[in-house]
């Protein structure tokens, strides 16, 4: 049997990244950090997924272990016997997972053939698998990266499939909605590319990412964020509100802009995404989370994440965007309880005010045209 060991045995990782290779005939190995998880998942050996919305299935997904990532000889012994590797643990967790990843490769290295390997980073990030390479090549010394060079792909991939937070934790049964995308870049595979059921391949990644971070993402991050400020819990009861149904919207036409321009989308198909994309939000069976959809602004409010770079992007060909800085200003007040990226951002606006705090998190100037604007936004709004 074909193995596959992914890292992130959450949301994304076990509903739907583990579901297509469990489905696609590959025993699969979890590998997380979570105790809780682990256990259970190595005492049931199976979960089910169930998807919520019109026309929903329920699967039920086997024969799967989990080891402990703090077990490193284990996971590298795992990595090391891999047909593949997907990882979905949150964009910040790529560089604790790339040690044992390259102990991994240059335990197989040792073999005469080590067969190829490719390691797919299914994170909301551009080029995530292309960061994780960057960060596994740091552990490697010159001959293991030559070999490395023939024998590792690391494949970029963009994958959308709504999944909110799961409301017990006696089970490892995930709710998720019945949309899934998986596409993976094409030219970016070592060896074979492996067959795995609804993982869609392209020539054209780039337009596919940025498709969906700054349009998915963009509008997600905008409902919970201006969410948060007026005081709604969920992501579909904050869509029917109409001023944030306007303002993202409003934010994701803008964003389409340079989508469109960019990467030759028609203005009609990009018109329908959106559509879509707005009723996904509207699935009240999901029961998704302002403080899941909000989480960590600090990288949700980079200069290259789904708010500011559109918002960039729009200015640069010749259109204002008022409603990507409505969320963008919305987002500089998102305090969630427990929210580490939140509680940082915090610290940032108080210690140094919101103007140089704006210029810290989102990398643009006070003095410029977005920087006023977003400023005088943020000083009007109250929570
Ligand atoms: N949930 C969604 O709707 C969705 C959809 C598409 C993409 N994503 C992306 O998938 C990734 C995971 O999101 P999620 O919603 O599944 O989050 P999650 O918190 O449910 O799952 C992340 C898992 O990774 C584990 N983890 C963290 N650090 C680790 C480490 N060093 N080693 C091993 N495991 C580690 C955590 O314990 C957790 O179980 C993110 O990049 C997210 O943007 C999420
Ligand atoms: O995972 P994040 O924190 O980057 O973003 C939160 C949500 O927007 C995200 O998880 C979406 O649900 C997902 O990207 C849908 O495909």
């Amino acid at each position: 049997m074909k193995k596959a060991v992914h890292f992130g045995a959450g949301n994304i990782g076990r509903g739907f990244i583990g579901l297509l290779l469990n489905l696609s005939g590959y025993e699969v190995t979890f590998i997380d950090v979570d105790d809780r998880i682990v256990t259970g998942l190595n005492k049931a050996k199976g979960y089910r997924v169930i998807e919520v919305g019109e026309g929903g299935r329920e699967y039920t997904v086997s024969g799967v272990k989990a080891v402990n990532g703090k077990d490193i000889p284990n996971a590298v012994q795992k990595i090391s016997k891999a047909d593949i590797v997907t990882t979905a643990v949150g964009p910040g967790a790529l560089r604790a997972i790339a040690p044992v990843i390259a102990e991994g490769l240059v335990r197989r290295f040792k073999a005469e053939d080590p067969g190829y390997l490719n390691i797919i980073a299914c994170e909301n990030t551009v080029k995530a698998s292309s960061l994780l390479k960057d960060y596994v090549y740091e552990e490697l010394d010159k001959r293991n990266r030559e070999k490395a060079d023939m024998y590792a792909g690391f494949p970029d991939a963009v994958v959308d499939r709504i999944i909110p937070p799961q409301e017990t934790e006696e089970t490892l049964d995930v709710k998720v909605e019945t949309f899934k995308e998986w596409i993976a870049d094409r030219n970016l595979f070592k060896g074979e590319i492996p067959e795995i059921k609804g993982m869609e391949l392209t020539d054209n990644l780039t337009a596919f990412v940025e498709r969906k971070i700054f349009t998915l993402n963009t509008g997600h991050a905008g409902t919970a964020y201006m969410a948060y400020c007026k005081g709604h819990r969920y992501i579909h009861e904050a869509i029917e509100d109409k001023e944030i149904y306007d303002t993202v919207k409003g934010a994701l036409l803008e964003s389409g802009i340079s989508l469109i321009e960019l990467y030759n989308f028609s203005a009609q198909d990009h018109k329908e995404y959106i559509e879509r994309i707005l009723r996904r939000f509207k699935n009240p069976e999901l029961m998704d989370s302002v403080v899941r959809v909000g989480r960590d602004p600090l990288r949700k409010l980079g200069p290259e994440d789904r708010l500011v770079k559109p918002a960039e992007r729009a200015l640069k060909y010749g259109v204002f965007p008022e409603n990507l800085c409505r969320c963008i200003a919305a987002g500089l007040f998102f305090d969630a309880e427990g929210d580490e990226g939140a509680r940082k951002m915090q610290a940032i606006i108080k210690e140094k005010g919101i103007e140089k705090g704006l210029e810290d998190i989102t990398g643009l100037e006070p003095s410029e045209p977005l920087g006023q604007r977003i400023i005088s936004i943020y000083r009007g709004l109250t929570l």
